[in-house]
């Protein structure tokens, strides 16, 4: 039987990067070993001397004995995982993170940076604390600097930066938010890379979500135009989900979690009540995936709404007129609603200046409010009783330490990210795809626009089956 075709990540359609040339297979035969293979870019690629150390993980055996679990660079994951016999079954696939047996750099001239941007997340301090921990205790490196408030915080004079240690970091996984603080806005390319070139940064760690990736790519190319040699790294922060090819990101479990007890709530309240209606509204302002998984999980959710589905309110297959006939078979109903849904009715779409926060993102209407008074006027108008009660647990949700799976996921992302910048790759974003740690070229994480929920998934028709909603749609 011959032997699927191996497609490298990036080598469909998107236009690469002149860094991030994917070297042929001849090519990396020809030069030893494999160089940017699969997209990722090495330092080696832009910088004709660079070391080669043995990883400590080769010398210190007695407190490592990872001596036979270095993983070469040839190792891939493959994204296609699911085929049928006898078929050719091409993936994508992507480099395995992992300790390599050599770094480009010597621990002990190791300047490291963690920044935290945009939104919290349950985690993130674990992430800070894990990246500080294995560039410490795994490879021996000495300087491990916190930057404060986002990336503001590499030039803004009364953010200087934190030294880290045991001290500052002691117990920090067990607390929500971000120990280093974390902004949105205050990008500014010139002064952040003119800050690492000063302070001797060579290894840049940068957690973040879609946003703070697009500017941490920029940062890369940057410091490869200025000839800095620098390993940046990006380590995937969003509850929302919203960053393409991983499976998700750290704290998107615990988001969902937490967003349970607000619809139990709601259940509790409208199971009680007369023709009771709890609403809930969960974050998520493109992609609605902690409303779809958050539904999924609590079982007791009547409809949900996201912001990929587009519905009528309105009219004989509308909401209102399904929240009735639930009210008349089932006395109550649960209703959970992302905040970027139903974007058509609180927007409007003539507006022609919408308001945007520091990072550009534009700021909505509260979605749930507006429902709460749609339904609430629609019933009043036929003479028919309801209590609605409204949950918006809003910050609840990413505020609140990472349960015990994230924890373990924060700690593989970090240790991945600080295998891959040691051995000198850069450039590049960790994350899991079909459970394994991978190095993605951060290049394909910018490009591949946001993740959103596809509504021909098999998922969201698990959330068809249990909640019984209708399209909701009248044609
Ligand atoms: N296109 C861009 N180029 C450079 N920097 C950007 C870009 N978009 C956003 N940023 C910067 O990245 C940081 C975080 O961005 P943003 O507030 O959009 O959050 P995010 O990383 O997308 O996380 P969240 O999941 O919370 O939305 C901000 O400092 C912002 O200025
Ligand atoms: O109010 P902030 O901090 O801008 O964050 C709100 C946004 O953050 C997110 O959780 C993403 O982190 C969105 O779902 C939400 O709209
Ligand atoms: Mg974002």
């Amino acid at each position: 039987m011959s032997l699927p075709a191996r497609v490298p990540s990036n080598s469909a359609d998107d236009e690469l990067h002149p860094y991030t040339r994917i070297l042929s297979p001849r090519e990396n035969l020809l030069g030893g070993e494999p160089v940017g293979k699969f997209g990722v870019p090495h330092l080696r690629q832009f910088f004709e001397h660079i070391g080669r150390f043995p990883s400590p993980l080769l010398t210190a055996t007695e407190t490592h004995s990872l001596g036979r679990s270095f993983i070469p660079d040839d190792e891939t994951v493959l994204v296609d995982i699911v085929t049928r016999w006898g078929e050719p079954s091409p993936s994508r696939e992507y480099m395995r993170s992992g300790p390599r047996e050599f770094l480009a750099f010597h621990p002990q001239t190791v300047r490291a940076a963690i920044v935290t941007c945009g939104g919290l997340c349950p985690g993130i301090n674990t992430v800070v604390k894990e990246i500080y921990q294995s560039l410490r205790n795994i490879y021996g490196v000495k300087e491990v600097h916190g930057v404060q408030m986002g990336y503001r915080g590499f030039y803004t004079a009364e953010l200087d930066t934190i030294l880290l240690n045991d001290v500052y970091l002691k117990g920090i996984q067990h607390r929500g938010g971000s120990v280093l603080g974390t902004t949105r806005g205050g990008f500014d390319l010139g002064l952040i890379v003119d800050s690492i070139a000063s302070r001797g940064f060579n290894q840049v760690y940068i957690i973040g979500g879609d946003g703070t990736h697009r500017g941490a790519y920029k940062i890369f190319e940057e410091c490869i135009r200025r000839r800095l040699m620098v390993s940046v790294v990006g380590i995937p922060k969003t509850i929302d989900n919203d960053i393409a090819i991983i499976d998700h990101s750290f704290g998107f479990v615990t988001a969902v979690q937490e967003a349970q007890r607000a619809i139990r709530a709601a259940y509790v309240e409208a199971t009680s009540g007369y023709n009771g209606i709890g609403l809930v509204r969960l974050m998520g302002r493109n992609s609605g995936y902690i409303s779809m998984m958050a539904t999924l999980a609590a079982g007791d959710v009547d409809v949900c709404l996201i912001p990929e589905i587009d519905f009528d309110l309105d009219g004989p297959h509308g909401l209102l007129v399904h929240i009735e006939n639930l009210l008349r078979h089932k006395k109550y109903c649960v209703i959970v609603i992302a905040e970027g849904a139903g974007l058509q009715y609180t927007q409007n779409a003539q507006e022609e200046k919408k308001e945007v926060d520091a990072s550009g993102n534009i700021k909505m209407q509260n979605v749930g409010l507006w429902l709460a008074e749609r339904i609430n006027s629609w019933f009043s108008l036929r003479g028919i009783e309801v209590n609605l009660k409204f949950l918006d647990p809003t910050y609840e949700i990413r505020s609140v330490p990472a349960v015990a799976t994230d924890n373990i996921m924060c700690t593989l992302l970090a240790q991945s990210a600080v295998h891959g910048a040691m051995a000198g790759f850069t450039g590049f974003t960790c994350g899991t795809v079909n459970t394994h740690h991978v190095m993605i070229p951060m290049k394909e994480i910018i490009s591949r626009g946001r993740n959103r929920v596809d509504l021909s998934s098999r998922m969201w028709h698990r959330v068809l089956a249990a909640t019984m909603q209708p399209p909701l749609k009248n044609k």
